[in-house]
């Protein structure tokens, strides 16, 4: 039996884009704040509307509900790329998540990897539509962070353009499956306790399907215990959740926080039970960029280490939880 999960409340602030040109200091004071305090905080008037947002559920509602013999047909590969279906293990809980995902990019990964239309007439136009808007949105929140960090504009753009063929940014649609209300003597998980590696993470979310949870406090990005303290976040489809992933965290010397998030499974009263679909945008960086904040805290590195350190920490951190679960038995 899981004991009570001990809620706090802490504001997670909300910025508006409005005027963006013109009040581009104001939202980057905005922007840095939250990202010191709490490393997660939703944007508004951000030029998406509420239509195209449930254009885009609908679409990836309709890639799910295909037979998983199409789904099949365009698999997960390490290149983060494809569909995968309760394969997704977290060190933080070593079973897997329960849910499937489509991961989405615009160059050279994709190749073969588009649901055809045959299967889903305009899946592939209709995404990619979506995922050039938000990194339209992406691309403004970078040149305030650059801002932040006292570099150009285009300091963070650069090393996140999708125009190339191996650009690595990634959309992923996601699936978690309605859970039994009453307990089956079964443990589940929907996203285990995890923090993100990328640069920026631009998390969309419907209305009514609740379960985002958060847990600030750590203080440097080579840390990784994590506290047992939880925040809601709300579900509201018109609103964008953003939340600071390990790159920036380590780019700009620990300042800007990569904060601990999960999805809960539900298992206490008030918890939503049924099907949760979500929309998650992640700013990777490109192979080549370099890496190092102003103060030089941690190594140089380019964007293909950073990220195969992260996978590298990731499997062994899993490795090791595996082994205390086999020994617990
Ligand atoms: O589905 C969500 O709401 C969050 C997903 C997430 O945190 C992730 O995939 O990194
Ligand atoms: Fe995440």
């Amino acid at each position: 039996m899981s004991s009570q999960t001990q809620y706090v409340d802490r504001p997670i602030p909300q910025i508006s884009l409005r005027d963006f040109d013109s009040r581009i200091d104001e939202i980057t004071r905005e922007l840095i704040d939250a990202a010191e305090n709490v490393g997660f905080f939703t944007i508004v008037d951000h030029g998406i509307s509420k239509d195209d947002i449930e254009h885009m559920f609908a679409t990836s509602k309709a890639f799910f509900d295909l037979p998983d013999e199409t789904k099949a047909t365009v698999p997960w590969n390490t290149n983060n790329v494809g569909w995968e279906k309760n394969s997704q293990i977290r060190p933080s809980t070593g079973q897997p998540d329960s849910k499937e995902s489509y991961q989405l990019q615009f160059g050279e990964n994709m190749a073969n990897l588009w649901m055809s239309d045959e299967h889903l007439p305009g899946f592939q136009e209709t995404s990619l539509a979506f995922m050039y808007r938000v990194q339209d949105i992406s691309e403004r929140l970078m040149r305030c962070f650059a801002r932040g960090l006292d570099r150009p504009d285009d300091f963070f753009l650069k090393w996140h353009d999708v125009s190339q063929p191996n650009s690595q940014t990634t959309m992923r649609l996601l699936h978690y499956f309605a859970l039994p209300e009453k307990p089956d003597g079964k443990t589940y998980h929907r996203a285990g306790a995890h923090a993100d590696w990328d640069l920026l993470t631009l998390l969309f979310q419907k209305e009514g399907q609740s379960g985002l949870e958060i847990c600030p406090g750590r203080e440097s990005v080579t840390e990784f215990g994590i506290g047992d303290r939880w925040t809601k976040v709300e579900a509201c489809t018109g609103e964008i959740v953003c939340n600071i992933g390990d790159l920036l965290m380590s780019w700009s010397d620990d300042r800007f926080k990569s904060t601990f998030h999960r999805v809960k499974a539900p298992c206490e009263t008030g918890d939503y039970f049924g099907d949760r679909y979500s929309i998650a945008y992640f700013n990777q960086p490109c192979k080549n960029a370099v890496i190092q904040g102003p103060l030089k805290k941690f190594p140089m590195v380019t964007g293909e280490d950073f990220t195969a350190n992260a996978m590298k920490r990731n499997f062994s951190a899993l490795q090791e939880k595996l082994k205390a679960i086999a020994a617990a038995v």
